[in-house]
């Protein structure tokens, strides 16, 4: 029978500043980082290269020093102005990028690692309970070379965990395997993670790594965190264009808010676009101009193909997706749109196609300025 598994600590983190090199040559890697984890949860650091995210990352292992800041893993203090606690007195397990599996080792003698202090008899029971928890109970007597990428990775999770780490750190763990296969082990390794009980902290630039695996996502610039929010409210509401443009795919588009009978709407090409929530109304009010424009964020979900709509756009792309087409379309005054559709509509590059608009929230940021022209955003 399994042995109850210990459960992870909360991490919290604040005020992290790190800075790197002297005078012109000075970095701020981190500039007043800070968040939480609860026991147990899975956060994840996002962002684009060289905003910070590894340096968070050993910065809470223990590798880099903070310049100011605290960390706390539990209720005790790793780092503060006065306390600063060895990499290896802390409790946290590391996965790095390449795996660092020992190639002299075999499997068994890889996930025993950490376990050292254990008499053998117990220590053979937790190797095999770790390779048993990341599905791979019967490679223990081969060596990491006879290994596939996915299953390297899941012997450095399964060495990672034997400890019982506090808190498990995950620096780009998929970036060597291939897409598809990325996907699955996120999804895997998050059902690894919470059947442990670990709390668990991932930083990836990869977008579709963090909403497979994460419970809260924190989008990092320069330094620090420009939203900390879970994977579906920093997709559909993002607090700004930056992070918009960073999460996801998605056009933006010019607006005007309009007040009628006590109610809020946005007009847009696509139509008029009541507010209906209190946020919204909130953000419409905060990035209208005296004139009342803004830019409209429009997700491919958000767009809706209807045969009965008077409104049409014409295929300018379009990319098969399995269940769904991902168009991109021009709206008659040249503005560009994507379009998330169900497969079975399939329209050719060239076709004129009806839509509206499906969603049930508007977001809104600031107009864009002079001749900045409406744009798509998104990785594809
Ligand atoms: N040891 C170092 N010495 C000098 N500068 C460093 C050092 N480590 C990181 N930096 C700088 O600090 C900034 C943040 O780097 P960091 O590696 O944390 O970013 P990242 O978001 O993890 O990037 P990537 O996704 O490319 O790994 C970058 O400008 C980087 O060049």
């Amino acid at each position: 029978m399994e042995k109850s598994l210990v459960a992870g600590a909360s991490l919290q983190v604040e005020g992290l500043t790190v800075s790197f090199g002297s005078g012109n040559h000075r970095v701020l890697a981190l500039d007043g980082l800070g968040f939480s984890l609860k026991p147990g949860e899975i956060g994840s650091l996002l962002g684009a290269s060289g905003c910070g995210k590894t340096t968070a990352l050993r910065a809470i292992a223990g590798f880099v020093r903070p310049h100011r800041g605290r960390i706390l893993i539990g209720q005790r203090e790793v780092v503060s102005a006065t306390v600063f606690v060895a990499p290896e007195k802390r409790g946290v397990g590391v996965v790095f990028q390449d795996y660092a599996l020992f190639p002299h080792l075999d499997i068994a003698g890889n996930v025993a690692f950490g376990l050292r202090e254990l008499p053998a008899g117990e220590r053979a029971d937790r190797v095999a309970q770790m390779l048993e928890l990341v599905g791979l109970p019967t490679i223990g007597r081969r060596f990491p070379h006879e290994l596939s990428g996915g299953q390297q990775q899941r012997v450095a999770l399964a060495r990672a965990l034997a400890p019982s780490p506090s808190v498990l750190l995950l620096d780009e763990p998929f970036s060597n395997l291939d897409p598809d296969l990325r996907e699955r082990l996120a999804l895997d390794l998050r059902a690894i993670l919470k059947r442990h009980g670990t709390t668990a902290l991932l930083v990836t630039h990869d977008q579709y790594e963090a909403f497979a695996l994460a419970d809260s996502i924190g989008v990092m610039e320069a330094g620090r965190i420009a939203q900390w929010d879970s994977p579906y409210r920093l997709y559909h509401q993002p607090d700004t264009r930056q992070v918009a443009d960073f999460v996801g795919l998605g056009a933006f588009l010019p607006g005007r808010v309009e007040h009628r009978d006590g109610r809020s709407f946005v007009q847009i090409e696509l139509g008029t676009l009541p507010i209906q929530t209190r946020a919204d109304q909130a953000m419409a009010g905060a990035t209208a101009n005296a004139q009342g424009e803004v830019t409209v964020l429009l997700r491919p979900d958000d767009v809706i193909h209807d045969d009965a709509s008077p409104l049409q756009a014409e295929v300018v792309n379009k990319a098969f997706r399995g269940a769904a087409f991902l168009y991109t379309l021009r709206l008659p005054s040249g503005a560009m749109l994507l379009a998330l559709v169900p497969s079975h509509h399939n329209h050719a590059i060239g076709e004129r196609i009806g839509i509206r608009f499906g969603a049930d929230h508007v977001v809104t940021f600031p107009a864009d300025e002079g001749s900045r022209a409406p744009s798509l955003t998104g990785p594809s």
